[in-house]
């Protein structure tokens, strides 16, 4: 059985090596010659599957994109050629949830500001955005969220709609899929109409896809409106973000909220799954086995923790500061967004680090810390 899988795709030789031969490929540059003898097709979000590659790919038995989003997969193509296909939903999202907590934390240091007292709109309440909430709320913030979706479906939570939550919050952080039809289409949701709805001093946060915001309407608000600060993750015309946008950026990251190692084995791991269902295998591999020790694993903590001791704690798993600097460094150039994305390996989740405490009671903060996420 032949496996193309993208090359940035970890895990995969561990967890399909013994399911057949593996063909790494670079997934931003796929051609339908590369995968017209495929069986299986891994991806990430950069690789366009559609009629174009894979009309020739006769033999294609089961395709899978290790992502939440499936923006870049002709879904309904797929079913009418019955090729399986299945995504990761919510590998990613305690990355993307710690994130935008995390950035939140910079942006309040930065600033001279707290987060503690804010209040925060969540716009889209699934399992990013319900990551970053479930962070704000155990670090006990008041948290807004709006989702249209969700509120019709009968989701027991409050809902509130996007202009009340602009209206009222301090800080919006975007956790949408992008969608370009329909009543709830997100495709520049932050038009500048909306944009220029922001209240005075508004942190904004776009970690799910930069065509939520119209890209050049933002770069024209941001320069009339320096109060308003930006955490971007993600950008319009990607792997080219617009250079005056990353300028304008506060913190500007290459579309890695979601590169946790964790988050990413848990992308291999559930297309491995879902293969061996189609193929009528047992998944034998386990996901622990993958990740690597952390050197940061057991934490002795004592002391009532400070906002400051909290990004402290925080940038043992992510620094957001070193990736914004890289980023600066090597975005002007396509290869140097993909290639900052490629090498990146070393972040980790919150769960990586044990508490430890020589106290003989647990101190209270570390129950804060442990439904942060913390093990
Ligand atoms: N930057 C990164 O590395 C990552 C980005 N993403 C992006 O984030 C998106 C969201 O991911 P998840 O939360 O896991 O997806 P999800 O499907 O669990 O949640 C998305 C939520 O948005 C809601 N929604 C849809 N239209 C809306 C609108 N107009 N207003 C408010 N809410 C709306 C949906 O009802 C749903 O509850 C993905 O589709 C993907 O594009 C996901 C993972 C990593
Ligand atoms: O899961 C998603 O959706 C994402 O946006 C991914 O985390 C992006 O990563 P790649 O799939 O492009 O590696």
């Amino acid at each position: 059985m032949k496996i193309i899988a993208d090359e940035n795709m970890p895990y995969v030789d561990a967890l399909f090596g013994d399911l057949g031969e593996i063909e790494y490929v670079n997934g931003r540059n796929l051609t339908a010659e590369q995968v017209c003898d495929a069986d299986v097709l891994l991806v990430r979000s950069v690789t366009k599957v559609n009629a174009a590659l894979l009309d020739n790919a006769q033999k294609l038995k089961f395709v899978g994109s290790a992502t939440i989003g499936t923006d870049h997969v002709a879904v309904d193509y797929l079913a009418e050629r019955k090729i399986p296909f299945t995504n990761a939903p919510g590998c990613n999202a305690t990355a993307v949830g710690e994130y935008a907590f995390i950035a939140m934390l910079e942006l309040a240091q930065r600033f001279g500001d707290t987060l503690q007292g804010k209040v925060v709109g969540i716009v889209g309440a699934g399992n990013t955005g319900s990551a970053a909430a479930k962070c704000l709320e155990a670090y006990g913030l008041k948290v807004l969220l709006c989702d249209p979706v969700k509120e019709e479906q009968g989701d027991s939570r409050e809902f509130v709609s996007l202009d009340s939550l602009i209206a009222q919050a301090d800080i919006i952080s975007l956790h949408v899929p992008i969608t370009k039809v329909g009543e709830h289409k997100t495709w520049y949701l932050f038009d500048e109409a909306r944009l220029n709805q922001l209240r005075p001093n508004t942190w904004l946060l776009n970690c799910c896809r930069g065509e939520v915001i119209d890209n050049r309407a933002l770069i024209s608000f941001k320069q009339q409106r320096d109060d308003v600060k930006l955490v971007l993750d993600v950008w319009e015309g990607e792997p080219n973000p617009m250079a005056e946008l990353v300028a304008l950026a506060e913190f500007a990251t290459p579309h890695i909220a979601g590169y946790s190692l964790e988050g990413k084995a848990r992308g291999t791991f559930m297309l491995y799954q879902k293969l061996c269902e189609v193929l009528g295998l047992e998944a034998n591999k386990s996901l622990t086995i993958l990740l690597p020790p952390f050197q940061f694993s057991q934490v002795y903590r004592q002391d009532e923790l400070s906002e400051g001791q909290l990004l402290s704690l925080s940038r043992l798993v992510y620094d957001l500061r070193d990736d914004d600097r890289k980023f600066r460094d090597c975005f002007a150039t396509a290869a140097g967004f993909d290639q900052m994305r490629k090498n990146h390996t070393y972040r980790r989740e919150y769960s990586a680090i044990t508490l430890k405490s020589e106290a003989p009671v647990i101190p209270l903060d570390h129950l804060m810390l442990r439904t942060l996420g913390f093990n």
